[in-house]
């Protein structure tokens, strides 16, 4: 259920590495190999290379991920969302460029944003749905109207509904619901109950492992549970050596894992 988000930030690097941008790949690359059989998929996000010009440390970290642990699926990090002509170039960006298998996308301008990622047959759409952050309930947490001036559904159980539903054309979508919200996850699982979640927020935003894995996990309803800095720093500051960085990042890993298993209900 682990997933380890790639969020590599150069001020926060150990050692020598600390504040030099070209060392992106080489640590990426040190935390893959550290957790590559602890995980059910790597989440870089392109932000973090985008904003220093790295990325193609970005192509070079995919095909090394590709290279070590071609079992292991990778969800670029994208949160894309705009009109048709523009997402058929940034579903090129995704699946051709970096060959990404999944992408998160913002569903806020509907279904036609959507539909040129699903030209790309086998690859994963996680739409948000319930985001982690405070914000999110701004607009997620709105009601809707209802029929016959009835109140309707929240916005983020309205997302749920139609990627459960009349979306899911090619059986490619998935949601992304913050662990931070465990109600929210049990009400996404409802309305969606065979759909991959992506579910952020644990670690360094504070989310209920346990309460999340208990709403969303179902037999038949896989849940991607993703931390980022909880992981990737767990060794580059305090008393770990920098040289033990990826040792540190294992333990993390390795003690995340565990807790999500040990909530997992048994039989
Ligand atoms: O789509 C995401 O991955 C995402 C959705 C969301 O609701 N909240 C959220 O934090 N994320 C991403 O998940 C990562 C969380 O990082 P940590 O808080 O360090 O574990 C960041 O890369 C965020 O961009």
């Amino acid at each position: 259920m682990l997933c380890v988000g790639l969020d590599p930030e150069p001020s926060k690097f150990p050692g020598a590495w600390q504040g030099d941008p070209s060392r992106i790949f080489d640590f990426c690359a040190a935390i893959v190999d550290a957790t590559k059989d602890l995980v059910c998929a790597f989440k870089p996000q392109i932000a973090y290379f985008a904003a220093q010009r790295a990325e193609d440390q970005l192509e070079r970290l995919m095909a090394h991920i590709r290279a070590v642990a071609p079992q292991v699926p990778v969800i670029l990090d994208a949160k894309r969302g705009d009109i048709g002509a523009t997402a058929e170039q940034y579903a090129r960006e995704a699946f051709e460029r970096y060959r990404a298998d999944a992408v998160t996308l913002s569903p806020f301008m509907g279904l036609d944003s959507i539909e040129p990622y699903m030209k790309w047959a086998g690859k994963g759409l996680i739409l948000l749905c319930r985001t982690s952050n405070p914000g999110g309930s701004d607009l997620q947490a709105q009601r809707l109207a209802g029929a016959d001036g009835q109140p309707g559904s929240l916005l983020y159980e309205h997302i749920a509904r139609l990627a459960a539903g009349d979306w899911n054309r090619g059986g490619q979508l998935a949601l992304v619901v913050g662990a931070t919200f465990p109600a929210e996850v049990a009400r996404v699982r409802e309305l969606a109950p065979t759909l991959p979640l992506l579910i952020p927020g644990i670690g360094a935003q504070g989310g209920d492992a346990e309460a999340t894995v208990r709403a969303g996990w179902r037999p038949e309803g896989p849940i991607v549970v993703s931390s980022s800095r909880a992981v990737l720093y767990a060794g580059t500051q305090g008393e770990q050596g920098p040289a033990r960085f990826a040792g540190a990042a294992r333990h993390a890993a390795l003690t995340a894992r565990e807790q999500l298993q040990q909530a997992r209900p048994r039989g």
